[in-house]
């Protein structure tokens, strides 16, 4: 299916969002952590405790975060979770460059590895992965329904699926404060922090144009998955959603 996000680009209509995006990351990675625990107040780090939670009575052995960028996810769930392997994948050598530097200073080289995968079409066997996380990257796919079924392919039968992605409040005051700050204080930090005037700009569009809730628990469900369920967190600012294979 085609979905509002997807035509949604950094630079432009022309060339291909993957090719797009990837510049884009690679660009704003220098300061994309700064930037992130910035302009979301800190907030994000609770997110994603959240979503590891998630995953804490299935102890999953191996997992892969989907679009890892500069590593804070991988990092937090594999102090959490104790896996044997934790493997991150992203289209971006920038932003990937820096979270190795990351794993090396928390001494956990020997547990996460980073590999540059392209989610809508990854190398990766058939059951590869005993579990499956996603922090603010499925947003940013060419192709969501093939984005949430490779996931699927590579989870072991039973396996769970977990991503976190921001989303738009729907009630009074927090949907207007919202739009605010999405429209107005986000481009204008982003643009002054980053050096990159169209990444900020991108972010808010592709966060309105994406699916949402029961939208989105559909998509999920679609690509081959059961037990899809879906949390608001923060007002809805962002939303946890979880799935079974
Ligand atoms: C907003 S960052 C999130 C990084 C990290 N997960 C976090 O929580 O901070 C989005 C990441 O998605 C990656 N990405 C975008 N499209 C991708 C794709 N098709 N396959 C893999 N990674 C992708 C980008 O390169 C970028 O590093």
């Amino acid at each position: 299916m085609n979905y509002p996000q997807e035509h949604i680009k950094p630079y432009g209509k022309d060339g291909k969002k993957s090719e797009q995006v990837e510049k884009m990351f690679n660009n704003i990675a220098p300061a994309y952590d700064k930037l992130n625990h910035t302009l979301s107040m800190g907030i994000d780090r609770n997110w994603r405790k959240k979503a590891i939670n998630m995953l804490r009575p299935f102890r999953p052995r191996r997992i892969m975060d989907v679009a890892t960028g500069t590593g804070d996810f991988a990092i937090l769930a594999c102090r959490e979770l104790q896996p044997d392997t934790l493997t991150g994948t992203d289209i971006s050598e920038g932003m990937m460059e820096v979270g190795r530097e990351k794993v090396k200073q928390a001494h956990l080289s020997d547990k996460i590895s980073f590999v540059r995968e392209d989610c809508t079409c990854l190398s990766f066997a058939d059951g590869s992965f005993d579990a499956v996380t996603v922090a603010f990257g499925v947003r940013n796919f060419e192709d969501l329904d093939k984005g949430i079924s490779e996931m699927c392919r590579v989870l072991s039968p039973g396996g769970h699926l977990v991503i976190l992605e921001l989303s738009t409040p729907d009630r009074f005051p927090m949907k207007q404060l919202f739009t605010v700050y999405s429209r107005i204080v986000i481009p204008l930090l982003g643009k002054c922090i980053s050096k990159d005037n169209s990444a900020y700009t991108y972010l808010p569009e592709s966060i309105h144009a994406f699916p949402q809730g029961e939208v989105m628990q559909e998509v999920i469900r679609k690509a081959g998955f059961s037990e899809v369920s879906f949390k608001r967190l923060t007002f809805g600012i962002c939303t946890l959603y979880m799935a079974r294979k």
